[in-house]
């Protein structure tokens, strides 16, 4: 049926096709639709340590959406030996932010590979250029005709002391280069100075809801059920 309808398409005029997709996109993009679908979108933000990965698993555990980690889609084009994987490994182990092109890039790629209509985007953006880039350029979809929006329902900011945070970071074990106490600092000093105007921008927005990241993980999980609800 599907085959059909593509051998069809050969047949009519290129321009037609083409204004009929992208009317059908432009209608889309009114609506921060995806294909058809609406694209929700939330931002899971807050310090290295807060435990964004741990609840984000509990999350596509009990509700239907895709987890995109920023920080693991940077991890695996470390190991696919791209060729920016060199100079993306330098940078996580300073603590630095990898430029927004090549997150964003593999953030769209993931977004449009996974189909689904609901993300949960946990460590980005990270700060505000990675939010205005990601804000402003765009999903390019139909086949590659015309680019979608698409921008967050909300934000959930994971509170929670450096201390805490440090302490955990110390204990997470997973063999990461940036779990060391010297760029642990960095990254704090990093979360502070970048990051934080991005939650205080949404916030400015009325779009955070705010998490006390310091209990143990199944209250921190109660609390986010009892938001996303
Ligand atoms: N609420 C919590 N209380 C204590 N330890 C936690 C909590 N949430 C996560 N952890 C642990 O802290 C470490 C960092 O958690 P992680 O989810 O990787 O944080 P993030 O993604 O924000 O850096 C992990 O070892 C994790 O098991
Ligand atoms: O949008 C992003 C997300 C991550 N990173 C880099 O990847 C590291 C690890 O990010 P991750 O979110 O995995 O760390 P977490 O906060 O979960 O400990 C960060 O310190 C940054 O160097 C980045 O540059 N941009
Ligand atoms: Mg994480």
């Amino acid at each position: 049926m599907r085959g059909g309808l593509v051998a069809s398409a050969r047949l009519l005029p290129r321009p037609l096709v083409r204004w009929f997709l992208q009317r059908r996109a432009q209608q889309d993009i009114n609506e921060n639709m995806l294909g058809g679908k609406k694209v929700k979108i939330i931002f899971v933000l807050g310090g290295p340590g807060s435990g964004k990965g741990t609840q984000c698993s509990n999350i596509v555990e009990h509700f239907d959406f895709i987890h995109l980690s920023a920080g693991e889609l940077l991890r695996a084009e470390i190991n696919s030996g791209s060729e920016n994987g060199t100079m993306i490994d330098t940078i996580i182990t300073e603590g630095k932010i990898v430029p927004s092109e090549i997150t964003i890039k593999l953030l769209q790629e993931a977004i449009i590979k996974g189909g689904n209509d609901k993300y949960i985007i946990d460590g980005f953006p990270r700060n505000e250029e990675n939010r205005v880039v990601f804000e402003s350029v765009t999903l390019v979809t139909y086949f590659q005709l015309l680019e979608i929006s698409i921008s967050p329902e909300f934000v959930l900011f994971f509170d929670c002391s450096e201390e805490e945070m440090e302490r955990r970071l110390l204990g997470r074990n997973q063999g990461r280069s940036d779990d060391n106490i010297e760029t642990i600092r960095k990254r704090l000093k990093v979360f502070v100075e970048s990051s934080l105007p991005v939650i205080e921008y949404y916030e400015s927005k009325g779009m955070v809801k705010k998490i006390d990241a310091t209990k143990p993980a199944p209250e921190v999980f109660e609390d986010i059920i009892f938001l996303l609800k």
